[in-house]
């Protein structure tokens, strides 16, 4: 099959990411006989330096035109003064934006080699299996007005959402339910906000329409702290813009890092974003040590989502498993007995176990 990829790197890790992803996709294109071609483009930092926008035009047809987009990461601090219109996370949202990408699915699912890796006690992360769908393209980070004074004595942001933008994204929450443990764990702040009213109320509407998913809805500073206290009982969280940011880096201690996080943000059809869920981690940006399994499963995600490459995904995802079975893994990871290893290396240990693999073995086991 011949698909074209655009390549946004980025800034940070984020360029030393993308390339482990498409050393791993060559690995596939040449195990699976399929064709795949990329286009590099900039975005954040990188294009305010070179083109003065985050989001060049240029980039903008070019994700338009592709059959799936990877990207790395935006922003450092050499852009952190910057006037907002040229902040590099300002290039990130338009993107999103401009391709409607209005899901983010954040899988999260602790590897068992890993479970020591995580601060909180093996007892309470084990079997933690967790999806939180983000909405991607409302909320805070897109509102208007936000602004600050002249003066900078006052600032405002602005929450808003159409009842349109809620009802979307929980229909793919239920859906995504469905596919999964079949229960739904809404988080707002609906004692607060009127924004989480409505999304209550729309929640309410709609699971009508999946009498075989269990709703629930929890106000987002006690999910908070139940997502770390007793994971198990998620299954599917859906949420507004900011709440599910944060929720994933939250839940990402799970499995023992950011560096593990993977994500596919899309719409109900057409061209998807696949992204780590971490940023571009300026202070190990350049060493050569950043985790690339994010990225590398967020590929993954691209190839079963975006392409219908099942079989595909999951040999990246098993050439991951495998590579922590061996006890690899960088160095914001620990495994007992294992051994460390920097991004190339990381990178060269999954390439290499897709490259062994033998294209009849069954599926073991597929990440998301
Ligand atoms: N999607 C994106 O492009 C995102 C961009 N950002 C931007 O990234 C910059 C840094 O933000 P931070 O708050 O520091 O968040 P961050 O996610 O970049 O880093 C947080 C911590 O996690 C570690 N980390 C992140 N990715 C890792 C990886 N692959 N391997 C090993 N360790 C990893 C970092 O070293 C750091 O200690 C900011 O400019 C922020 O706006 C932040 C989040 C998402
Ligand atoms: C530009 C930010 C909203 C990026 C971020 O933190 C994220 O999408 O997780
Ligand atoms: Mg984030």
């Amino acid at each position: 099959m011949k698909k074209r990829i655009v390549l946004l790197p980025g800034d940070g890790v984020g360029q030393e990411v993308v390339q482990s992803a498409r050393e791993v996709l060559d690995a596939i294109a040449e195990q699976f006989d399929h064709e795949f071609s990329y286009q590099a483009c900039d975005i954040g930092g990188a294009a305010v330096d070179c083109s003065g926008t985050p989001f060049p035009a240029e980039t903008e047809d070019a994700c338009h035109q592709a059959d799936a987009i990877l990207l790395g990461a935006v922003g450092g601090p050499k852009w952190d003064q910057n006037p907002s219109h040229l902040r590099p996370e300002k290039g990130l949202l338009q993107l999103r934006k401009s391709l409607g990408l209005f899901a983010n699915l954040r899988p999260i699912k602790g590897f068992s080699q890993l479970l020591h890796a995580s601060p909180l006690k093996e007892e309470v992360v084990g079997g933690s299996d967790l999806l939180i769908v983000r909405e991607l393209t409302g909320g805070l980070y897109f509102g208007t007005p936000s602004e600050i004074s002249k003066d900078r004595e006052s600032v405002v942001d602005t929450l808003a959402y159409q009842r349109m933008e809620i009802e979307r994204i929980v229909e793919k929450a239920f859906q995504s339910a469905r596919l999964r443990r079949k229960h739904l764990t809404s988080v707002d702040k609906a004692n607060v906000l009127e924004s989480s009213k409505l999304w209550r109320e729309v929640v309410e509407e709609k699971k009508a329409e999946y009498p075989d998913v269990t709703v629930e809805h929890q106000l987002v500073d006690s999910a908070a702290m139940k997502l770390i206290t007793n994971p198990t009982q998620f299954d599917v969280i859906v949420t507004e813009n900011m709440f599910g940011d944060i929720l994933s880096d939250e839940a990402s201690v799970l499995t023992g890092s950011l560096g593990m996080l993977p994500s596919a943000s899309v719409r109900t059809d057409g061209v998807g974003l696949y992204e780590p869920v971490h940023g571009s981690a300026p202070d190990i940006a350049g060493k050569g040590v950043a985790n690339p399994i994010a990225m590398i499963l967020s590929t993954a995600m691209m190839l079963r989502h975006s392409f219908q490459m099942d079989e595909e995904a999951c040999a990246v995802e098993e050439a991951v498993q495998e590579v922590l079975n061996f006890g690899y893994h960088t160095a914001d990871l620990h495994i007992k007995g294992g051994e460390q290893v920097n991004t190339k290396e990381m990178t060269r240990h999954v390439v290499e176990g897709i490259s062994s693999r033998n294209v009849s073995e069954s599926i073991m086991s597929c990440y998301a």
